[in-house]
């Protein structure tokens, strides 16, 4: 599936931060968004998600069909790492998770309760969950805080066997996973100017903190 961003304007806490983001990412690829701290990656990658309203433009691509990867891990303290992902597959109608489990390099730690893992161990089980969603178009928000070389190298694997299968992804990161297939795309273009957004968008994004 291709997806279609079209003249995208983005806001957070009511003010617009991007605005006139086009591209176009195709099976099999993955783009990289670069911009210094603050330029909008993470709210662009909210916005294409659906998990917040675009200010203008369009986005091609269904939320179904996306699986978003955020700064935190979302997983359940009590239960445990098969539990974690189990719980994920059945929730995409999916059930192996064995080959999650071996590219993350998480079969010793299957019984562990994900509350007595590492920063880096949950990095993993995060990530993980991303091959248990079945999803095509992968959103990745900075996928590699935490983790050591190894992991780098194990999660740079997986998402070229992402893209080898026909999917694709969309990912903010300062670190070079060393993917042939990336393409990188620079918001300092797209930086928005003046204008502020209305009241509800403004009030919209305070009810997401
Ligand atoms: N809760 C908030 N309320 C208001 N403004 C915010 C909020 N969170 C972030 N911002 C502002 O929105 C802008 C975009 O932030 P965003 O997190 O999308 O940037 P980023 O490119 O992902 O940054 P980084 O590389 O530091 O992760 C920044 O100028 C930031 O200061």
């Amino acid at each position: 599936m291709e997806v279609r961003v079209d003249t995208l304007a983005v806001a957070r806490g009511g003010i617009p931060v991007l605005e006139g983001v086009t591209f176009r990412l195709q099976p099999g690829r993955a783009l990289i968004l670069r911009g210094p701290n603050g330029v909008g990656k993470t709210t662009l990658l909210r916005t294409i998600a659906g998990l917040q309203p675009a200010l203008e433009g369009r986005v091609s691509v269904p939320p179904e069909s996306m699986a978003y990867a955020a700064h935190a891990d979302g997983l359940k303290a009590v239960l445990t790492v098969e539990e974690n992902l189990r719980f994920w597959a059945a929730v995409h109608g999916l059930r192996d998770v064995e080959a999650a489990l071996v590219a993350m390099d998480l079969l010793s730690l299957r019984d562990r309760r994900a509350a007595n893992l590492s920063a880096g161990q949950k990095r993993r089980l995060g990530l993980a969950r991303l091959l248990v969603t079945g999803r095509a178009v992968w959103l990745l928000d900075e996928p590699t805080v935490s983790l050591d070389v190894a992991s780098v190298a194990l999660f740079g694997a997986a998402v070229r066997a992402h893209l080898a299968g026909g999917g694709s992804a969309l990912m903010a990161t300062h670190i070079d996973l060393g993917l042939a297939e990336a393409d990188v795309l620079d918001l300092e273009p797209f930086r928005a100017r003046g204008r502020v957004a209305g009241g509800r968008m403004g009030a919209f994004d305070e009810a997401f903190q």
